[in-house]
């Protein structure tokens, strides 16, 4: 494969069941010489320093597929840094930003394999960084989904906080945003994506996730949930503001048929699990919104994957029990939290150099791929600062 670019810096999510990669690439220009750039610079109080034109590009891995994300890094050339382009610190060994548990557990074989060295962030921080970044600097990135619909959300800069960001990933992270830097950590849960990934694997033998995603599509969860009109014969429980058609208890039908494991269909199973994992994410989320009275609440993380399904299960369980009041929201970059965050924290460890120029433009919006999953091979055009 030919040479990607000539700058690149890229950090890494390596964790549980995905490695997530950011890379920055320049496609070989230094606009520092460009006259346009250059006032460009000049009107960010940034004379002097060279400003890089690119993309940041994003890819994920399964984590036991390791060797092939190597493989990638070392196909596009990504060993380069910025300040070795630029001669600033040629000498100066390749360190690359790695956030989460794959930072303690990996560095070894990246040294080994690509003799780079893994300079562990933060995952919190990098979680609160990355959304920060793309709610106020990506266009067409946060958006809304009812019925079958999803709506673009224009984002005011001085109203986005506070939020409730809740990255569903094998567990779940609900976080309290005040601001740049400033938030906290105020619930979890473990019943997350890998919940959904570890029981589907077990009860409908699924040898991968996209095909349990995939499977759910076609499920019927009444097959396997005991549903409000079960219980009632039929009908509604008014009183308590409950429709028949709202599932009692889930996966409760199964304790009075007289059948195993084999008699049903894996993608009901699927579909229930699915169904089951979402409400009870959304159902948390909006009992910690309105604790600290948040209206809006950002969910991110790889478990929801742009799924119609998923997106609608929390965005009506959300508008369900708040209301109306609270609105669930997500995000096209969805899964690449916490690596855009490591790849922001180059500028605070020790890479003072690096500046993402926050007025990005994402690629045209006609790159949306139709299936709905919009996280991948969605670049976003930027700018990178570097400091002589
Ligand atoms: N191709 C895939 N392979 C495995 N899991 C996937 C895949 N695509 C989506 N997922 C879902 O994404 C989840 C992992 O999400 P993500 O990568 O955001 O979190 P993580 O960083 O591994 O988890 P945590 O934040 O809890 O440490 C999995 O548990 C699964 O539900
Ligand atoms: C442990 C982390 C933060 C690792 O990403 C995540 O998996 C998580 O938030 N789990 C939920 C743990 C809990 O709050 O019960």
């Amino acid at each position: 494969m030919g040479k990607e670019a000539d700058a690149t810096f890229f950090p890494l999510k390596v964790k549980g069941s995905l490695i997530k990669l950011v890379y920055f690439s320049t496609n070989g220009v230094d606009s520092s010489s460009s006259s346009s750039n250059e006032s460009l610079a000049a009107s960010n109080g940034d004379r002097g320093r060279h400003v890089l034109e690119g993309k940041l590009h994003f890819a994920k891995f399964e984590t036991e597929k390791i060797n092939d994300c190597i493989d990638f890094i070392r196909s596009k050339q990504l060993l380069l840094t910025g300040s070795q382009q630029h001669g600033a610190s040629g000498s100066a060994k390749c360190v690359i930003k790695a956030t989460g548990g794959g930072a303690y557990k990996f560095p070894d074989l990246f040294k080994e394999k690509l003799g780079i060295s893994l300079d562990k962030a933060d995952e919190m921080d990098c979680l609160v960084a990355g959304s920060n970044f793309l709610l106020k600097a990506v266009q067409r990135e946060a958006f809304t989904y009812m019925d079958g619909q999803r709506e673009f959300v224009k984002i005011d800069h001085d109203d986005l906080y506070p939020y409730l960001l809740v990255n569903i990933g094998s567990g779940v992270s609900m976080i309290k945003v005040d601001g740049p830097g400033k938030f906290e950590r105020v619930s979890g849960t473990s019943v997350g994506g890998g919940t959904f990934w570890g029981l589907g694997k077990l009860l409908t033998k699924c040898k991968n996730f996209d095909e349990l995603l995939e499977l759910s599509h076609q499920g019927n969860n009444r097959v396997i949930d005991m549903l409000v009109g079960d219980i009632y014969g039929g009908m509604d429980y008014t009183k308590i503001g409950l429709i028949s058609t709202a599932i009692a208890s889930s996966f409760s039908k199964v304790i009075s048929d007289d059948k195993e494991l084999k008699d049903y269909k894996p993608e009901d199973i699927s579909r229930s699990l699915l169904r089951m994992i979402s409400n009870n994410i959304g159902q948390i989320s909006y009992l910690n919104a309105l604790r600290f009275g948040l209206k809006r609440i950002i969910f991110a993380g790889f478990f929801i994957r742009g799924h119609a399904y998923t997106m609608d299960t929390i965005a009506v369980g959300v508008h369900f029990w708040s209301k109306g009041e609270a609105k669930a929201m997500f995000l096209k970059h969805e899964g690449f939290l916490g690596a855009l965050g490591s790849f922001m924290s180059y500028e605070k460890h020790g890479f003072d150099d690096l500046k993402v120029h926050q007025s990005v433009q994402q690629s045209p919006a006609g790159d949306d791929p139709p299936n709905g999953e919009l996280n991948e091979n969605q670049s976003i055009d930027c700018s990178v600062y570097l400091s002589q």
